[in-house]
C-alpha cells in the first residue's frame, strides 16, 4: 500500500496508496516502513519524496482500525526512521495532511505544499491527541502558543498559514510532486543536522506557567467536560518542559487514557455518523446514490422573520439568486437591514466580498414565478401556510419545488393543498439558519425521489449536515424535545428549580440547560403550540384537575409564566431575569422561586430533594425513549440520524455521541430499568413508558448500536 519508484535519476518517490484519503492503515504503515528502508539502502537514491495517491497526501491514522485489535508497525518508530535517515525526505502535500498524516510530514526533513492544501492535527475532535509525536514536534517547530492553538482546537490551516507559521518550507500553485522532486534534487547531499525537528529545543516562552494556566482555563471552559482538549494542553506542556524522550513518554501515557475512553469512542462514532447520514434512503426506495437532484440556480424565501432572514443569507452565500418575499412593510425594512448586516459580517469573516446583489426583495408573492425552489418561513399557522401553498401551486413554474420550514406541522397536509404534491418537502432549518449546521429534510408520503434528492443536495451545498426524516409531528428533533421539556416542568413541580435542572444538564455537557434555552428561544413559541393543541386552559387555579389534560399529567407552569408576559429574554423575564428586555445574562429570580412555592402550595404538592442524577435520568431517558419510538415508526432510518440531529441541532455534547449512542453507553438494560421505575412512579406520564423497541433490543442482548438496524428491520418485516 506504498510504492517506491525512482524519478529524475536519483529521487526515490514513495506513493501512499489507500483511497480515498490514504489513511495510515496497517498495510500502509508496513508499505512505508518497507519503501523507506529500500530507499535508504539504495545507493541510486540520493533524496526521497513522499506523496499520497489521487491528490491527497494523507488523512491520518485509519480511524476504522481504532475499534479493532491493531496490528502492523507502530507510527512512532516508523516516523523516527524517516527522520533519522541519512537522505533528505521531502513531504509533497496535496489535498490534506491531517493527524498522523501531518505527523508523518513533520518526521520528514522538508515539506512542500500545494496552495490549496489543508493541514492540521484534528485528533482532539476524535477524543485523542497527536500521539505519533505530533504534540512534541509541532511546538518545537512553530512555538508553544501556535502549537497549543492548533492542537487544542484541531483546526485545519491553509497552506499559506502553514507557511507563515513555519510548518511548511514552500507553497506552490504548480504540480506539487514536480516541485517537491526539484526541491529534493536541490537538497540532496546536504547536512540534515538542523532538519530533525525532534532534536530542536522547544522554545520556552516567558511566563510559561501563566501561559499554560490560561490555556487550561480556556479549554476547560469550552470543552464542556471533554477530556481530550485538557490532555492536549498537558502534552504540549510536556514538550515545553521535558526533554524530547520524556515528553514522548508523557504523550504516550496521556494517549493511553484517551484511546480507550468512552469519549473517544463517542467522537469517532460521530465522525462516521455524520458521513453515514449522507447515504440516506427513504421507505419509498429513494436513495442517495440512485436519485438525481435537479439544479437550483434560483430560489425564493417567503416570510422574512427570524428564520427567513437566515435562510436567505445562507442561500445567497451558496451562490444562488434569491427572491425574498415579505408582506409586512415594517418587517421588510428590518429584514433588509438585518440581512445586509449578516452578509457583511459573513463576508468579512470569510475574507470575500458581500453578496448583497444576489438577493432581490419583493412584497408581492408573484415575484417567485420563475424560481426553481421556494422555502416558506411564514408564521407557524396551518391556515396561513395552507393558503400560501395554494397560491404557490398556482404561481410557480412547472417543476418548482415547494419547501416548508415548519417546525412541526404536517408536510403531507401542506402537499395536499397543491397540484403537485410530489414537489413538496420539508426543509427544516435551525435558528440562526445561516449559522446552524443542521437541516432536517422531511419527505412526505408523496414527495418524489427527485424532490428529496434536490433538497438534500441543496442542504449539502449550503454546508449543512442534512438528515432525511419522515413526516410526523415535530419530525425527529422537536418530537424528542417535547418529553424532555415536559420532564423538566414536572421536576419543577416536584421541588426542583430552573437553576438546578440547568446546572445538571450543563454539567452533562449541554451548551445550555432547558430553561435557559427556553428563555432564549421564547416561551411564547411553545405556548402558541399548546394553545393550538387545545391544552391551555387559563383560570384553572388549583386542584388535581388543573394538572391533567386529555387524560394525562400536564404542567401549566409555562402557560402561567406567559400569562404574566414572561416570554424569556425578549421581555427581560422568563425562567430567569435579565437586566433588560433582550438582555442575555440569566440571573436567578426570587419572584420565580416564590411563584413556584405558591404554585406547589396551591396544588397540594410537597417539594422533595431532587438530585442531578434524577434530573438527567428523567429528562434524558424520556427524550431517548421517544428516539426509540421514532426508530420504531421508521421516521429516522437509524440511530445515527437521530444522534447527528441532536449533536448538530440541539447542543447535545458531541463527546457523548448523541442520545442513542449515549443510551448504548449507559446500557440499554439500565435505561429500560430506570424508565420502568419512573413510569411506575408516574403512571400518568405516557412518555416514561418504555418503548417496545427498547424492550426488544434488551431482549436481543443489547446489541451494539451499529447492529440496531437489524432488530428494527426484523420488527418492520413483522408489521
Ligand atoms: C495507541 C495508538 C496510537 C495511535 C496513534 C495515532 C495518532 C494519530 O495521529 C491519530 C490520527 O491520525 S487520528 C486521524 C486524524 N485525521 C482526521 O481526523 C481526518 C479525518 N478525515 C477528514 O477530516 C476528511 O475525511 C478529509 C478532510 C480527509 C477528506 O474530506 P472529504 O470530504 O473529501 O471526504 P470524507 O467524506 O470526509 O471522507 C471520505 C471517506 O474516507 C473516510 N475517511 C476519512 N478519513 C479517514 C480516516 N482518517 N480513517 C478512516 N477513514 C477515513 C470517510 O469515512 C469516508 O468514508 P465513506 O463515508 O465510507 O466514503
Ligand atoms: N424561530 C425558530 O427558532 C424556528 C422557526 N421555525 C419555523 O419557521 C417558520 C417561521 O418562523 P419565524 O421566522 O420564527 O417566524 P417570524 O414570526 O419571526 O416570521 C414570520 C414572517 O413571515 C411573514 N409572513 C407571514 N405571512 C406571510 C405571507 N403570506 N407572505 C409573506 N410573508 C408572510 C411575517 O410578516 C413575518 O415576518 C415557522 O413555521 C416556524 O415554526 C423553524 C425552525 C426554528
Amino acid at each position: 500500500m506504498a510504492q517506491l519508484s525512482i524519478v529524475s535519476g536519483s529521487v526515490g518517490l514513495i506513493t501512499l496508496q489507500n483511497p480515498p484519503v490514504n489513511a495510515l492503515s496497517a498495510a500502509v504503515r508496513q508499505g512505508i516502513v518497507d519503501t523507506v528502508e529500500k530507499a535508504l539502502s539504495d545507493p541510486k537514491v540520493k533524496s526521497v519524496v513522499i506523496r499520497g495517491q489521487n491528490g491527497v497526501f494523507c488523512g491520518g491514522a485509519d480511524i476504522k482500525e481504532f475499534g479493532t485489535k491493531m496490528t502492523g508497525p507502530h507510527l512512532i518508530p516508523m516516523i523516527h526512521a524517516i527522520e533519522a535517515g541519512n537522505k533528505p525526505m521531502v513531504a509533497a502535500i496535496e489535498g490534506s495532511a491531517l493527524g498522523g498524516g501531518l505527523e508523518l510530514a513533520l518526521g520528514c526533513h522538508y515539506r512542500v505544499a500545494h496552495s490549496k492544501a489543508r493541514l492540521g492535527l484534528p485528533e482532539v475532535t476524535l477524543g485523542l491527541l497527536p500521539a505519533a509525536a505530533g504534540s512534541q514536534r509541532l511546538p518545537r517547530l512553530i512555538g508553544v502558543p501556535a502549537a497549543l492553538n492548533l492542537i487544542t482546537t484541531g483546526r485545519h490551516v491553509t497552506a499559506a498559514e502553514a507557511l507563515q507559521l513555519g510548518i511548511v518550507d514552500q507553497v506552490t500553485d504548480h504540480d506539487t510532486v514536480d516541485t517537491a522532486v526539484k526541491f529534493a534534487l536541490n537538497v540532496a547531499g546536504q547536512s540534515l543536522d538542523a532538519r530533525r525537528i525532534s532534536t530542536f529545543p522547544c522554545p520556552r516562552p516567558a511566563e510559561l506557567d501563566a501561559l499554560f494556566e490560561d490555556a487550561m482555563q480556556k479549554v476547560r471552559k469550552s470543552a464542556r467536560g471533554a477530556i481530550a482538549p485538557v490532555a492536549c494542553v498537558q502534552a504540549v506542556r510536556a514538550a515545553a518542559t521535558l526533554p524530547y524522550a520524556e515528553g514522548l513518554e508523557r504523550e504516550r501515557e496521556l494517549m493511553a487514557t484517551l484511546f480507550n475512553s468512552g469519549q473517544a469512542r463517542a467522537l469517532q462514532y460521530c465522525f462516521f455518523a455524520q458521513r453515514a447520514v449522507g447515504r440516506w434512503s427513504t421507505p419509498s426506495g429513494a436513495r442517495w446514490d440512485t436519485s438525481k437532484p435537479v439544479p437550483v440556480p434560483k430560489a425564493a424565501v417567503i416570510g422574512l422573520g427570524t428564520m427567513g432572514r437566515g435562510i436567505a443569507v445562507a442561500l445567497a452565500q451558496t451562490g444562488l439568486s434569491v427572491v425574498a418575499v415579505e408582506t409586512q412593510e415594517k418587517q421588510m425594512m428590518e429584514a433588509k437591514q438585518a440581512v445586509s448586516g449578516m452578509l457583511e459580517r459573513g463576508a468579512k469573516r470569510r475574507g470575500v466580498a458581500p453578496v448583497s446583489d444576489k438577493i432581490s426583495y419583493s412584497g408581492n408573492i408573484r415575484a417567485v414565478a420563475d424560481v426553481d425552489l421556494v422555502i416558506e418561513a411564514v408564521f407557524e399557522d396551518m391556515a396561513v401556510k395552507e393558503k400560501l401553498f395554494q397560491q404557490l401551486s398556482a404561481i410557480c413554474k412547472p417543476g418548482a419545488l415547494l419547501c416548508t420550514n415548519t417546525s412541526a406541522l404536517d408536510v403531507d397536509h401542506l402537499a395536499s393543498q397543491t397540484r403537485n404534491p410530489e414537489l413538496v418537502v420539508g426543509m427544516h432549518f435551525f435558528a440562526p439558519a445561516h449559522v446552524m449546521k443542521l437541516l432536517e429534510v422531511v419527505y412526505g408520503r408523496r414527495s418524489s425521489t427527485q424532490a428529496v434528492a434536490t433538497a438534500m443536495q441543496l442542504g449539502k451545498k449550503m454546508g449543512k449536515v442534512s438528515v432525511a426524516v419522515g413526516n410526523c409531528r415535530g419530525f425527529v428533533g422537536n418530537r424528542m424535545l417535547k418529553p424532555y421539556i415536559e420532564q423538566a416542568f414536572y421536576l419543577l413541580e416536584e421541588g426542583a428549580t430552573p437553576e438546578l435542572v440547568d446546572r445538571a444538564l450543563e454539567e452533562f455537557g449541554f451548551s445550555m440547560g432547558v430553561f435557559r434555552m427556553s428563555d432564549l428561544s421564547g416561551l411564547d413559541v411553545g405556548w402558541r403550540v399548546r394553545k393550538g393543541d387545545g391544552l391551555v386552559e387559563p383560570g384553572l387555579a388549583s386542584g388535581p384537575s388543573a394538572r391533567v389534560r386529555q387524560g394525562r399529567r400536564y404542567s401549566p407552569l409555562g402557560d402561567l409564566l406567559c400569562e404574566q408576559g414572561r416570554f424569556g429574554q425578549k421581555t427581560g423575564r422568563g425562567w430567569y431575569q435579565y437586566e433588560k428586555p433582550g438582555g442575555r445574562v440569566a440571573r436567578s429570580d426570587p419572584w420565580l422561586h416564590s411563584f413556584l412555592e405558591g404554585y406547589r402550595a396551591r396544588h397540594g404538592l410537597v417539594a422533595r430533594r431532587i438530585d442531578h442524577e434524577e434530573v438527567l435520568e428523567r429528562c434524558l431517558y424520556a427524550l431517548i425513549n421517544e428516539g426509540f419510538h421514532i426508530l420504531e415508526d421508521g421516521i429516522a432510518a437509524g440511530p445515527e440520524d437521530i444522534d447527528v440531529i441532536y449533536v448538530f441541532g440541539y447542543g447535545w455534547p458531541r463527546h457523548r455521541g448523541g442520545p442513542m449512542f449515549y443510551a448504548g453507553m449507559v446500557g440499554l438494560a439500565k435505561v429500560l430499568e430506570r424508565l420502568e421505575h419512573y413510569h411506575q412512579a408516574h403512571p400518568d406520564v405516557p412518555h416514561l413508558q418504555p418503548c417496545s423497541l427498547l424492550r426488544r433490543l434488551v431482549a436481543s442482548g443489547s446489541p451494539p448500536i451499529h447492529k440496531w438496524r437489524e432488530v428494527i428491520r426484523k420488527l418492520h418485516s413483522h408489521l
